[in-house]
């Protein structure tokens, strides 16, 4: 999907929101454990009950790789059903690759073609060559991480190497690899405050901000220095949308939670 096409969506629907599909099958209420696959049927339910209110799903590869080759069939799934239910919709693999060249070239046909995402998230550790095989599909999107939700980030991600932080020589650097229009940013909405300084490097690009919800990040600080003209944020909630409820009603429930970020959603794009 071009970067356009996404944007297009955000302004029709009002809404940037991504839902995590971090479907964990102990958390899947029990009614559905029946089924032949209760991990795409419990997915499936919640697309249908939510596609309306959001612009992108994020399924995070673990949750699929815990179940093995199940995991793997339930995974290829639930984006096939989106891709032919509802081709409008955003995918992001949520699976933080990275390897050197030729690794990352088989990640990369993995996630964009065999698998079909439009993105998929990468960690910059390894470097320019780790990251290109990924940025040369054209139409598809890079998701690096730069400054994650997590206490861990300010393990390295917040140093400073001569003078600069890490996950500013980050972004700085990968500015000027080859293709890298192709690229988006992980930023957490814990760190909100710190995106002011990224939005001076990076005005326009999207960024992926997971963690409000369960781990507490704000939406309106986010969008406060993070937002852009063509709105540049897709703002994820996983556990705090899909396990709003674990009994029969899961669907609706997950869909009310939806449509009170979309309505907050909605009001700032209007404002902006
Ligand atoms: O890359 C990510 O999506 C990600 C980056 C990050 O910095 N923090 C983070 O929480 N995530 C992912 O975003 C999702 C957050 O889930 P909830 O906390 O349940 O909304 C999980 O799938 C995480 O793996």
């Amino acid at each position: 999907m071009t970067t356009q096409k996404l944007v297009s969506e955000i302004k029709r629907k009002g809404s940037f929101l991504c839902i995590g599909l971090d479907t964990d099958i102990s958390k899947i209420p029990s009614h559905l454990l029946q089924a032949q696959d209760p991990v795409f049927e419990f997915n499936k339910a919640i697309i249908d009950a939510t596609h309306h209110l959001c612009v992108a799903y994020k399924p995070n590869i673990a949750f699929y790789e815990a179940n093995g080759s199940k995991g793997w069939d339930s995974l290829q799934k639930t984006v096939r059903y989106l891709r032919e239910q509802y081709p409008e919709i955003f995918t992001i693999a949520d699976a933080k690759r990275g390897d050197i060249g030729n690794t990352s070239k088989m990640y990369a046909k993995a996630f964009f073609q065999d698998l079909g995402f439009d993105s998929v998230t990468v960690a910059p550790y390894m470097g320019k060559d780790s990251i290109e095989p990924f940025l040369t599909f054209n139409d598809k999107h890079t998701i690096l991480l730069a400054l994650t939700s997590n206490e861990g980030a300010f393990d390295f991600q917040t140093r400073l190497v001569d003078g600069k932080e890490v996950y500013k020589t980050v972004i700085e650097v990968s500015k000027g690899w080859q293709n890298s229009q192709n690229l988006m940013y992980v930023v957490g909405a814990t760190k909100a405050e710190y995106l002011m300084e990224i939005r001076k490097i990076i005005p326009n690009n999207f960024l992926l901000v997971p963690g409000v919800g369960a781990q507490g990040g704000s939406l309106e600080e986010v969008c406060k220095y993070g937002l852009t003209e063509d709105c540049g944020l897709l703002i994820n909630s996983s556990r705090g949308i899909i396990y709003a409820s674990s009994d029969t009603d899961f669907a609706r429930a997950a869909s009310i939670k939806a449509q009170e970020l979309q309505t907050k959603m909605a009001i700032l794009l209007h404002d902006n």
